[in-house]
Protein backbone atom coordinates (compact mmCIF):
# COMPACT_ATOMS: atom_id res chain seq x y z
CA UNK A 1 0.00 0.00 0.00
CA UNK A 2 1.13 3.69 -0.95
CA UNK A 3 0.28 6.23 2.20
CA UNK A 4 -0.87 8.79 0.27
CA UNK A 5 -1.84 11.96 2.80
CA UNK A 6 -3.27 14.92 1.53
CA UNK A 7 -2.67 18.96 3.28
CA UNK A 8 -5.88 20.94 1.99
CA UNK A 9 -8.97 19.29 1.50
CA UNK A 10 -10.94 21.75 -0.27
CA UNK A 11 -11.97 22.14 -3.87
CA UNK A 12 -8.86 19.98 -5.52
CA UNK A 13 -7.79 18.39 -2.27
CA UNK A 14 -11.18 17.04 -1.68
CA UNK A 15 -11.49 15.61 -5.41
CA UNK A 16 -7.74 13.92 -5.25
CA UNK A 17 -8.63 11.96 -2.35
CA UNK A 18 -12.42 10.89 -3.78
CA UNK A 19 -10.57 9.65 -7.13
CA UNK A 20 -8.35 7.91 -5.57
CA UNK A 21 -10.27 6.16 -2.75
CA UNK A 22 -11.72 4.55 -5.79
CA UNK A 23 -8.23 2.99 -7.00
CA UNK A 24 -6.26 -0.33 -5.11
CA UNK A 25 -3.17 0.26 -3.40
CA UNK A 26 -3.84 3.69 -1.27
CA UNK A 27 -4.01 4.21 2.33
CA UNK A 28 -5.00 7.64 2.72
CA UNK A 29 -4.75 10.50 4.76
CA UNK A 30 -6.37 13.92 5.14
CA UNK A 31 -5.67 17.00 6.89
CA UNK A 32 -7.42 20.53 7.32
CA UNK A 33 -7.59 22.84 9.96
CA UNK A 34 -11.43 23.06 9.02
CA UNK A 35 -13.94 20.48 10.25
CA UNK A 36 -16.12 20.92 7.44
CA UNK A 37 -13.82 20.11 5.00
CA UNK A 38 -12.30 16.53 7.23
CA UNK A 39 -16.33 16.04 6.91
CA UNK A 40 -16.80 16.63 3.44
CA UNK A 41 -13.68 14.28 2.66
CA UNK A 42 -14.14 11.47 5.34
CA UNK A 43 -16.16 9.00 3.44
CA UNK A 44 -12.95 9.08 1.17
CA UNK A 45 -10.09 8.30 3.41
CA UNK A 46 -8.67 6.24 5.87
CA UNK A 47 -8.12 8.44 8.72
CA UNK A 48 -8.86 12.71 9.20
CA UNK A 49 -6.22 14.98 11.10
CA UNK A 50 -6.00 18.28 11.86
CA UNK A 51 -2.53 17.87 12.50
CA UNK A 52 0.38 18.64 9.63
CA UNK A 53 2.68 16.66 11.40
CA UNK A 54 0.57 13.63 11.03
CA UNK A 55 -0.21 14.16 7.62
CA UNK A 56 3.71 14.43 7.30
CA UNK A 57 3.85 10.80 8.06
CA UNK A 58 2.89 9.33 4.52
CA UNK A 59 5.12 8.04 1.29
CA UNK A 60 3.95 11.05 -0.73
CA UNK A 61 2.89 13.91 0.87
CA UNK A 62 0.36 15.92 -1.43
CA UNK A 63 0.15 19.82 -0.60
CA UNK A 64 -3.62 21.25 -1.78
CA UNK A 65 -3.93 24.34 0.09
CA UNK A 66 -3.98 27.78 -1.34
CA UNK A 67 -0.74 29.21 -2.87
CA UNK A 68 0.12 31.67 -0.07
CA UNK A 69 -0.51 29.33 2.35
CA UNK A 70 2.20 26.99 1.00
CA UNK A 71 5.04 28.42 2.73
CA UNK A 72 3.76 27.99 6.55
CA UNK A 73 2.77 24.48 5.83
CA UNK A 74 6.18 23.22 4.73
CA UNK A 75 7.61 25.41 8.00
CA UNK A 76 5.49 23.01 10.25
CA UNK A 77 6.15 19.18 8.48
CA UNK A 78 9.65 17.66 8.42
CA UNK A 79 10.31 15.15 5.65
CA UNK A 80 12.88 13.14 4.62
CA UNK A 81 14.42 12.35 1.23
CA UNK A 82 13.19 8.84 0.67
CA UNK A 83 9.40 11.13 0.62
CA UNK A 84 7.76 12.71 -2.18
CA UNK A 85 6.07 16.19 -1.74
CA UNK A 86 4.04 16.69 -4.87
CA UNK A 87 2.83 20.61 -4.93
CA UNK A 88 -0.37 21.39 -6.79
CA UNK A 89 -0.43 25.10 -5.52
CA UNK A 90 -0.71 27.42 -8.79
CA UNK A 91 2.44 29.27 -9.57
CA UNK A 92 4.62 27.66 -6.92
CA UNK A 93 8.02 26.79 -8.64
CA UNK A 94 9.63 24.01 -7.80
CA UNK A 95 12.96 26.25 -6.67
CA UNK A 96 10.77 27.77 -4.28
CA UNK A 97 9.78 24.65 -2.68
CA UNK A 98 13.10 22.39 -3.10
CA UNK A 99 14.81 24.34 -0.43
CA UNK A 100 12.68 24.16 2.27
CA UNK A 101 12.41 20.22 2.43
CA UNK A 102 14.33 17.17 1.90
CA UNK A 103 11.93 15.27 0.38
CA UNK A 104 11.61 14.80 -3.45
CA UNK A 105 9.61 17.88 -5.11
CA UNK A 106 7.29 17.05 -8.00
CA UNK A 107 4.85 20.07 -9.33
CA UNK A 108 1.73 18.83 -10.45
CA UNK A 109 -1.03 21.00 -12.28
CA UNK A 110 -4.26 18.57 -11.51
CA UNK A 111 -8.09 19.25 -11.93
CA UNK A 112 -11.43 19.10 -10.55
CA UNK A 113 -11.96 16.13 -12.90
CA UNK A 114 -9.68 13.70 -9.98
CA UNK A 115 -12.86 12.97 -8.79
CA UNK A 116 -13.94 10.80 -11.42
CA UNK A 117 -10.69 9.56 -12.59
CA UNK A 118 -10.66 11.92 -15.72
CA UNK A 119 -8.13 14.43 -14.61
CA UNK A 120 -5.64 16.31 -17.15
CA UNK A 121 -2.75 17.02 -15.29
CA UNK A 122 0.17 18.49 -16.18
CA UNK A 123 3.37 17.27 -14.12
CA UNK A 124 7.22 18.81 -14.26
CA UNK A 125 10.54 17.40 -12.90
CA UNK A 126 13.63 16.36 -13.74
CA UNK A 127 12.74 12.34 -12.68
CA UNK A 128 8.88 12.24 -12.08
CA UNK A 129 8.99 9.23 -9.19
CA UNK A 130 7.61 5.73 -10.52
CA UNK A 131 4.69 6.20 -7.64
CA UNK A 132 3.50 9.68 -8.44
CA UNK A 133 3.18 8.43 -12.25
CA UNK A 134 1.10 5.70 -10.57
CA UNK A 135 -1.04 7.69 -8.76
CA UNK A 136 -1.61 10.62 -11.03
CA UNK A 137 -2.62 7.31 -13.99
CA UNK A 138 -4.94 6.18 -11.43
CA UNK A 139 -7.31 9.59 -11.54
CA UNK A 140 -6.86 10.57 -15.15
CA UNK A 141 -4.17 11.08 -17.95
CA UNK A 142 -0.53 13.35 -17.54
CA UNK A 143 1.45 15.02 -19.28
CA UNK A 144 5.49 15.91 -18.02
CA UNK A 145 6.28 19.47 -19.27
CA UNK A 146 9.00 21.43 -18.86
CA UNK A 147 8.65 23.84 -16.16
CA UNK A 148 8.56 26.84 -18.05
CA UNK A 149 5.19 25.48 -19.76
CA UNK A 150 3.64 24.94 -16.34
CA UNK A 151 1.79 28.71 -16.63
CA UNK A 152 -0.04 27.87 -19.79
CA UNK A 153 -0.80 23.94 -18.65
CA UNK A 154 -2.18 26.03 -15.49
CA UNK A 155 -4.73 27.71 -17.36
CA UNK A 156 -5.40 24.70 -20.44
CA UNK A 157 -5.86 21.97 -18.01
CA UNK A 158 -5.95 23.60 -14.11
CA UNK A 159 -8.56 26.16 -14.94
CA UNK A 160 -9.94 24.45 -18.43
CA UNK A 161 -12.41 22.90 -16.75
CA UNK A 162 -14.27 26.22 -15.42
CA UNK A 163 -13.73 27.41 -19.25
CA UNK A 164 -15.58 24.09 -20.42
CA UNK A 165 -18.34 24.19 -17.77
CA UNK A 166 -19.28 28.33 -19.16
CA UNK A 167 -19.44 26.68 -22.94
CA UNK A 168 -21.50 23.64 -21.60
CA UNK A 169 -23.64 26.25 -19.67
CA UNK A 170 -24.08 28.62 -22.85
CA UNK A 171 -25.35 25.13 -24.49
CA UNK A 172 -27.80 24.07 -21.62
CA UNK A 173 -29.48 27.75 -21.70
CA UNK A 174 -29.82 27.71 -25.42
CA UNK A 175 -31.39 24.26 -25.16
CA UNK A 176 -34.10 25.50 -22.13
CA UNK A 177 -34.96 29.01 -24.15
CA UNK A 178 -36.47 26.55 -27.08
CA UNK A 179 -38.42 24.54 -24.50
CA UNK A 180 -35.82 21.73 -23.40
CA UNK A 181 -36.40 21.18 -19.85
CA UNK A 182 -33.19 22.01 -17.25
CA UNK A 183 -32.27 18.59 -16.43
CA UNK A 184 -32.68 17.33 -19.80
CA UNK A 185 -30.99 20.11 -21.59
CA UNK A 186 -28.26 19.76 -18.73
CA UNK A 187 -27.79 15.84 -19.80
CA UNK A 188 -27.54 16.21 -23.14
CA UNK A 189 -25.36 18.89 -23.38
CA UNK A 190 -22.83 17.12 -20.80
CA UNK A 191 -22.80 14.04 -22.11
CA UNK A 192 -22.08 15.88 -25.54
CA UNK A 193 -19.27 17.58 -24.22
CA UNK A 194 -18.00 14.22 -22.92
CA UNK A 195 -18.62 11.96 -26.01
CA UNK A 196 -16.64 15.01 -27.84
CA UNK A 197 -13.52 14.80 -25.95
CA UNK A 198 -13.95 11.16 -25.56
CA UNK A 199 -14.18 11.29 -29.83
CA UNK A 200 -10.92 13.64 -29.61
CA UNK A 201 -8.89 11.56 -27.29
CA UNK A 202 -9.63 8.13 -28.86
CA UNK A 203 -9.14 9.44 -32.27
CA UNK A 204 -6.64 10.13 -34.40
CA UNK A 205 -8.26 12.70 -36.80
CA UNK A 206 -7.59 16.75 -36.64
CA UNK A 207 -10.14 19.00 -35.10
CA UNK A 208 -11.38 20.22 -38.58
CA UNK A 209 -11.97 16.94 -39.73
CA UNK A 210 -13.92 16.03 -36.61
CA UNK A 211 -16.14 19.14 -37.32
CA UNK A 212 -15.95 18.01 -41.35
CA UNK A 213 -17.79 14.50 -40.02
CA UNK A 214 -20.63 16.19 -38.03
CA UNK A 215 -21.41 18.76 -41.07
CA UNK A 216 -23.90 17.17 -43.16
CA UNK A 217 -24.09 18.83 -46.83
CA UNK A 218 -26.50 21.28 -46.48
CA UNK A 219 -27.48 20.16 -42.89
CA UNK A 220 -28.09 21.92 -39.15
CA UNK A 221 -24.53 21.78 -38.20
CA UNK A 222 -22.98 23.87 -40.88
CA UNK A 223 -25.39 26.69 -40.56
CA UNK A 224 -24.09 26.70 -36.80
CA UNK A 225 -20.62 26.30 -37.62
CA UNK A 226 -20.86 29.55 -40.29
CA UNK A 227 -22.15 31.34 -37.00
CA UNK A 228 -19.26 30.23 -35.31
CA UNK A 229 -16.46 30.84 -38.02
CA UNK A 230 -18.25 34.12 -38.58
CA UNK A 231 -17.79 35.14 -34.37
CA UNK A 232 -14.77 35.96 -32.60
CA UNK A 233 -15.77 33.11 -29.93
CA UNK A 234 -12.46 31.40 -30.52
CA UNK A 235 -10.16 34.71 -29.75
CA UNK A 236 -12.50 34.73 -26.22
CA UNK A 237 -11.52 31.60 -25.59
CA UNK A 238 -7.80 32.11 -26.62
CA UNK A 239 -7.94 35.28 -24.33
CA UNK A 240 -9.29 33.90 -21.34
CA UNK A 241 -6.66 30.87 -21.24
CA UNK A 242 -3.98 33.72 -21.53
CA UNK A 243 -5.49 35.34 -19.23
CA UNK A 244 -5.11 32.58 -16.58
CA UNK A 245 -1.71 31.70 -18.24
CA UNK A 246 -0.55 35.90 -17.14
CA UNK A 247 -2.31 35.13 -13.43
CA UNK A 248 -0.30 32.09 -13.03
CA UNK A 249 3.01 33.83 -13.74
CA UNK A 250 2.09 37.07 -11.54
CA UNK A 251 1.51 34.28 -8.88
CA UNK A 252 5.09 32.83 -9.17
CA UNK A 253 6.19 36.49 -9.17
CA UNK A 254 7.16 37.04 -12.76
CA UNK A 255 6.58 40.45 -14.00
CA UNK A 256 5.73 39.48 -17.17
N1 LIG B 1 -9.74 24.34 -7.48
C1 LIG B 1 -9.15 23.81 -8.55
O1 LIG B 1 -9.82 23.43 -9.54
C2 LIG B 1 -7.66 23.67 -8.61
C3 LIG B 1 -6.84 24.12 -7.59
N2 LIG B 1 -5.49 23.98 -7.68
C4 LIG B 1 -4.64 24.39 -6.56
O2 LIG B 1 -5.03 23.66 -5.42
C5 LIG B 1 -4.82 24.43 -4.24
C6 LIG B 1 -6.11 24.43 -3.43
O3 LIG B 1 -7.14 25.05 -4.17
P1 LIG B 1 -8.65 24.79 -3.80
O4 LIG B 1 -8.86 23.35 -3.44
O5 LIG B 1 -9.45 25.38 -4.88
O6 LIG B 1 -8.79 25.68 -2.47
P2 LIG B 1 -9.84 25.51 -1.27
O7 LIG B 1 -9.91 26.83 -0.59
O8 LIG B 1 -11.09 24.88 -1.76
O9 LIG B 1 -9.10 24.45 -0.30
C7 LIG B 1 -7.99 24.77 0.47
C8 LIG B 1 -8.13 24.01 1.79
O10 LIG B 1 -6.93 24.21 2.54
C9 LIG B 1 -7.30 24.24 3.91
N3 LIG B 1 -6.20 24.85 4.68
C10 LIG B 1 -5.86 26.16 4.75
N4 LIG B 1 -4.77 26.30 5.55
C11 LIG B 1 -4.42 25.05 5.97
C12 LIG B 1 -3.38 24.53 6.79
N5 LIG B 1 -2.47 25.34 7.35
N6 LIG B 1 -3.33 23.19 7.02
C13 LIG B 1 -4.24 22.37 6.45
N7 LIG B 1 -5.26 22.80 5.66
C14 LIG B 1 -5.34 24.12 5.42
C15 LIG B 1 -8.58 25.05 3.90
O11 LIG B 1 -9.32 24.87 5.11
C16 LIG B 1 -9.27 24.51 2.66
O12 LIG B 1 -10.14 23.43 2.99
C17 LIG B 1 -4.40 25.82 -4.70
O13 LIG B 1 -3.03 25.98 -4.49
C18 LIG B 1 -4.74 25.86 -6.18
O14 LIG B 1 -3.84 26.65 -6.91
C19 LIG B 1 -4.89 23.39 -8.76
C20 LIG B 1 -5.65 22.95 -9.79
C21 LIG B 1 -7.09 23.05 -9.82
O1 LIG C 1 -8.00 29.31 -10.08
C1 LIG C 1 -6.97 28.87 -9.57
O2 LIG C 1 -6.05 29.63 -9.22
C2 LIG C 1 -6.77 27.37 -9.44
C3 LIG C 1 -5.55 26.92 -10.18
C4 LIG C 1 -6.08 26.26 -11.42
C5 LIG C 1 -7.49 26.08 -11.13
N1 LIG C 1 -7.85 26.66 -10.03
Amino acid sequence: MIHVSVIGCGNMGGALLEGLSKADGYTLTACDLDPDAREAVAEFVDETTDDTGVAAAADVVVLAVKPDIVDVVLEEIDLSPEQTLVSIAAGVRTDRLEPQTEASVVRVMPNLAAATQNMAAAVTGEEIPAVVEELLDDVGEFVAVDESQMDIATAVNGSGPAFVFYLLGAMQDAGVERGLEPEEARTLAAQTFKGAAETVLRSERSIDDLIDAVCSPNGTTIEGMEVLWDSTADEAVTDAVLAAERRSRELAGDDE
